[in-house]
């Protein structure tokens, strides 16, 4: 059975400004397996983002192509990759980008809407899952009123609600202390072993990298190094 998720094959992006060129990822192809945990780390400035980005189709390669479930996602139109992202696709970032006028409940539910769900039944999905993150006591409050933690678990519930096969995911632990980076990380974990779901995580936490099944380290927009690596126990510690 193929289990290939995400294929990415020679990707190449240069980034032009006037007569300035900026070479910014080289050559680099990867396959991702259904499920997989993966770390991307490097030096600031290697490619990480820019990598995670063009996984996403948030931006174009230069060249080279991202094969999802075996279909070209830069070859889409806007409205058909917005539709794979919306279905296929979630996204964390370090800074949570939630919407700060709506409530932890209307955030989560928001991808499910933009489905074409019903409001109740997308309600019942996002309590749901917002009991998962073990976030029931804080659906009305807006992420100006949520903690650091809080609010990245809200993002998660957020990425994962549609149930996407991958989860991209830039320094999710980026701003948080050890104890709110060890409850994402436990819940990262969790979900892809119920889901099934896909995670690439750039990070600078080299905990949170060792404790993944797989690290691809990027030097100057070369993906130098793609190791296995055995997971380190999942930390217990709850905030
Ligand atoms: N729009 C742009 N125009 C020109 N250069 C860019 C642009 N976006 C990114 N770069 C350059 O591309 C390089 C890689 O950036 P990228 O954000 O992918 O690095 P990174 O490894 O994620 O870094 P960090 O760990 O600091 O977030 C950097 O040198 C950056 O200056």
């Amino acid at each position: 059975m193929n289990n290939s998720l995400l294929v990415c094959n020679n990707l190449e992006k240069i980034y032009q400004e006037g007569n300035l060129d900026t070479h910014v990822l080289k050559q680099v192809s990867l396959t991702v397996e259904k499920g997989e945990l993966i770390a991307i780390v490097g030096r600031s400035g290697s490619g990480k983002s820019t990598l995670l980005h063009l996984m996403g189709a948030l931006d174009t390669p230069t060249s080279g192509s991202v094969h999802l479930n075996g279909i070209d996602i830069h070859s889409m139109s806007q409205s058909q990759q917005a539709a794979m992202r919306n279905q296929n696709m979630g996204f964390v970032y370090q800074f949570h980008h939630l919407l700060n006028e709506f409530t932890a409940l209307e955030n989560v539910c928001m991808p499910l809407l933009i489905a074409g769900m019903k409001v109740t039944l997308a309600k019942e999905k996002a309590l749901a899952m917002l009991e998962r993150v073990g976030l029931s006591h804080r659906i009305e409050h807006k992420p100006s009123e949520l903690s650091g933690g809080e609010r990245q678990r809200v993002a998660i519930a957020r990425a994962l609600i549609n149930e996407p096969n991958i989860v991209l995911a830039d320094e999710p632990t980026g701003n948080l202390d050890q104890g709110s980076a060890d409850t994402i990380f436990n819940l990262i974990k969790e979900l892809n072993e119920t889901c099934d779901t896909a995670f690439i995580i750039v990070t600078h936490d080299e905990e949170l990298a060792n404790r993944l099944g797989r690290t691809l380290h990027m030097v100057d927009g070369v993906l130098s190094s793609d190791t296995a690596t055995q997971p380190v126990n999942s930390a217990t510690e709850e905030v």
